[in-house]
């Protein structure tokens, strides 16, 4: 378990984390969401005590991280899969650090056998392309055997191979009962791996719920129309009072806030021609955006949002 409470963290004028609260449970993975900068290495950071709060609390089941007895046992993280010595092997890294936290030598064979590196493990680790490098920051974090396991953007630049077995080892680990806590900033990468989200813009909380619940919320369902009578049907839509727009791409209607019955009702209604009516799902990841939008720290200005004409209501 990890609980988070008021968590917040200021550098100068800076709000990195700002009053952070949430739950990380057992016996799932957790997908910890958010656009670039919006907070979460710090906030795994604290977690770890690599980083103070400048106000609030995180514990770690029940305890702040410097009051752990045999931290690795506890708790596990890859952070930075790139931080090994490049001249050392996969196993006498692993060595050294079983042998500085007092865990058993044959803990290093086992996690290497777990994470499939036990064929290159005499290798030098600065030879290792990504996949192995983050195989070895996994092998790492599970040295302890802790319940818990922490992982910042695991399956960055990793090839399609390398993402499938990153999903299928935290869902594997998270099967065993433990608390698995994972960082990315795409929705649809959480969408396939995680139970539970915490999501954060800015450093807030925007919401702490299941994968699905997030998802059911976030997207929003259209009715797409195509018409040559559009200003009629926009007009008559308008006295119905649903939401239209038009994609000037295509010079469809985007009507939100209605069902395909209702459009088909009005436009016959009015004497309206249709050639299309269906219902569209906003993308994921664009519902994704639109909740963090204001929470995005680099906003783009070179690329403005998709040009959609909103009409009145
Ligand atoms: N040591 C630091 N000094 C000053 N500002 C910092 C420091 N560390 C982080 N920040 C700022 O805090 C904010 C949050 O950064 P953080 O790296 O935690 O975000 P993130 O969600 O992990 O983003 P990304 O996905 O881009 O890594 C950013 O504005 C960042 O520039």
């Amino acid at each position: 378990m990890i609980e988070a409470r008021g968590l917040t963290r200021r550098y100068g004028n800076k709000v990195a984390v700002d009053d952070l609260s949430f739950s990380v449970r057992p016996g799932r993975v957790t997908g910890f969401l958010g656009p670039n900068g919006a907070g979460k290495s710090t906030t795994m950071r604290m977690i770890l005590g690599l980083d103070r709060p400048t106000s609030g609390t995180v514990r770690v089941n029940g305890q702040a991280y410097h009051e752990l007895d045999q931290p690795l046992r506890r708790i596990g993280a890859l952070l930075d899969a790139k931080w090994v010595h490049p001249n050392r092997s996969a196993r006498a890294h692993l060595r050294w650090l079983a042998r500085t936290n007092r865990l058993p030598d044959r803990r290093v064979d086992e996690v290497l056998e777990a994470v499939g590196l036990a064929a290159v493990a005499n290798r030098p680790a600065g030879g290792f392309s990504l996949g192995m490098s983050q195989r070895l920051g996994i092998a790492t974090a599970l040295l302890g055997d802790p319940e818990i396991l922490m992982f910042d953007e695991p399956v960055n630049g990793l090839d399609p191979e390398g993402i499938r077995w990153i999903r299928g080892f935290m869902r594997d680990l998270a099967a065993q009962g433990r608390t698995v806590f994972v960082s990315s900033h795409l929705l649809s990468e959480m969408a396939q791996t995680a139970e539970d989200l915490v999501v954060i813009g800015r450093g807030k909380l925007i919401s702490q719920c299941t994968t699905a619940e997030f998802i059911d919320n976030a997207s929003e369902s259209l009715v797409r129309v195509r018409t040559p009578q559009a200003e009629e049907l926009r007009a008559a839509l308008a006295r119905a009072d649903a939401e239209v727009r038009v994609e000037v791409e295509t010079g469809a209607l985007l009507v939100s806030g209605v069902t395909t019955q209702l459009v088909g009702e009005v436009a016959a209604a009015g004497g309206v021609v249709l050639h299309e009516l269906a219902v569209e799902r906003a993308s994921l990841e664009q519902a994704f955006m639109r909740l963090t939008d204001d929470a995005v720290e680099y906003q783009t200005t070179a690329l403005p949002a998709p040009e959609l004409v909103t009409a009145g209501r």
